[in-house]
């Protein structure tokens, strides 16, 4: 059995790139810039007030100062000539500061008479006016590869950029296997329970860029199988979920292998996830997970996340763990790496006392995986471990 370390590691081996689309600004959040973009423009492009008021010299400021308003500046459209001596703009918030004019006095302080203005004993400071250029310049850029955030849009937007080049989304075929599943919504016969694994991991993936197709459900049967990886085999990412395991029906592995699949590893020391399998197929790579509910979660964070980010060009990374202080006592582990099903809430981290692989209301209650090393000793409460927020 390879640790998970070696398996995440043999996993990004079997990655390729996937290729950029371009997508209008408004289809780009959650997307990874697949290109720099770069502004083409200033912003803001003309020095403009920060306020509404009075664009005055700045020279001549001082309590009691008298000014004639000689025209008006306002967002979208500036005043024409220059501000002169004793001369005052009045001015609003994003309108041009005109030539001449080198601070804007707010209207708060200034009592105004006709068309002219005194500056009165209130007078606050700082000169009000942005800069051109003071947010980006022309040739600033937003740096690929980047998950574009609600933030990252509209900056793009502020950039004039209305269209841009982002990561293909991975096409993930998920496989479901096994007699005994029906889809949801369906009647299930009195042996048969309802297909949950290919949801939860849609879910999962969908979330984090992927396009995840939930496929028929293959029974146990050759033919069956093979139809569903015929339907798979444009996919970046194909997941098969059960019939990894050891037992008679446990087929997926021995019918990937006759359509080809090159297999990197089968079984690596872990808990829950021990038969994950994985390997090469065609263009795609191919994951065998596990077929209990909590194992094939599991796996989809331990493992498909981080070949997703991969395929996107995020990097080549392991989820991302924190820490916390531990709530109880924990006994010693044993020879796989354990991902307890745990919640953790102000920096405190409690384990669940259900970690049976087929319990998704534990999952369910869970938002962290707490990660236990493999033959970690005894953990007291308050020492401090790693978990995967869930
Ligand atoms: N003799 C041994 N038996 C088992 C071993 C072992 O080492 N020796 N490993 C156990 C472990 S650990 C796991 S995990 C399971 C994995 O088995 P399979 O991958 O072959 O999965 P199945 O047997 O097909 O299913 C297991 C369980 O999960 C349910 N299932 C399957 N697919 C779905 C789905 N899409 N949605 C919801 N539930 C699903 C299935 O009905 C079974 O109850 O093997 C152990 N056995
Ligand atoms: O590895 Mo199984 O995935 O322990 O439940």
């Amino acid at each position: 059995m390879i640790s998970v370390d070696q398996a995440l590691e043999q996993l990004f081996s079997l990655v390729s790139p996937i290729g950029a689309e371009t997508v209008p600004l408004t289809q780009a959040v959650g997307r990874v810039l697949a290109a720099d973009a770069i502004a083409s423009r200033d912003q803001p492009p003309f020095a403009a007030s920060a306020m509404d008021g009075y664009a005055v010299p700045g020279n001549e400021v001082a309590v009691g100062a008298e000014f004639d308003v000689i025209g008006e500046a306002a967002a979208g459209h500036g005043f024409s000539r220059a501000c002169g001596p004793g001369q005052a703009i009045r001015i609003f918030t994003g309108a041009p500061v005109p030539q001449g004019a080198t601070r804007v006095v707010i209207q708060e302080d200034v009592d105004r008479s006709g068309d002219r203005i005194t500056l009165t004993d209130r007078l606050s400071g700082g000169d009000n006016i942005r800069p051109s250029g003071a947010d980006f310049c022309a040739g600033d850029k937003l740096s690929a590869p980047r998950l574009l955030r609600p933030s990252d849009i509209a900056l793009l937007a502020s950039m004039n950029i209305a269209e841009v080049s982002v990561a293909r989304r991975p096409d993930v075929a998920l496989i479901s296997t096994g007699d005994e599943l029906v889809m949801p919504g369906e009647n299930p016969g009195p042996d048969q329970i309802i297909a949950s694994n290919t949801f939860g991991l849609k879910a999962l993936l969908d979330g984090i860029g992927a396009r995840a197709r939930i496929l028929p459900i293959a029974g146990d049967s050759r033919p069956l199988l093979e139809a569903a990886f015929d339907l798979a085999k444009d996919a970046n990412l194909i997941v098969t979920i059960g019939g990894a395991s050891v037992g008679d029906h446990d087929l997926v592995g021995d019918v990937a292998e006759d359509l080809g699949m090159q297999r990197a590893f089968y079984k690596i020391a872990m808990r829950p996830g021990k038969p994950l399998m994985a390997g090469r197929m065609g263009d795609a790579v191919m994951v065998g997970l596990p077929g209990n509910p909590v194992s094939a979660m599991v796996c989809g964070h331990v493992f498909l996340a981080p070949v997703i980010r991969a395929m996107l060009g995020l990097g080549l990374h392991p989820s991302s763990r924190l820490s916390a202080r531990l709530a109880a006592d924990l006994p010693e582990n044993g020879p796989r790496e354990h991902y307890m099903r745990a919640f953790v809430q102000d920096g405190e981290i409690r384990a669940e006392t259900r970690q049976d692989s087929s319990l998704l209301t534990v999952l369910a209650d869970a938002n962290a995986l707490l990660v236990r090393p493999v033959g970690d000793g005894p953990r007291s409460a308050g020492e401090s471990v790693e978990y995967l927020p869930i």
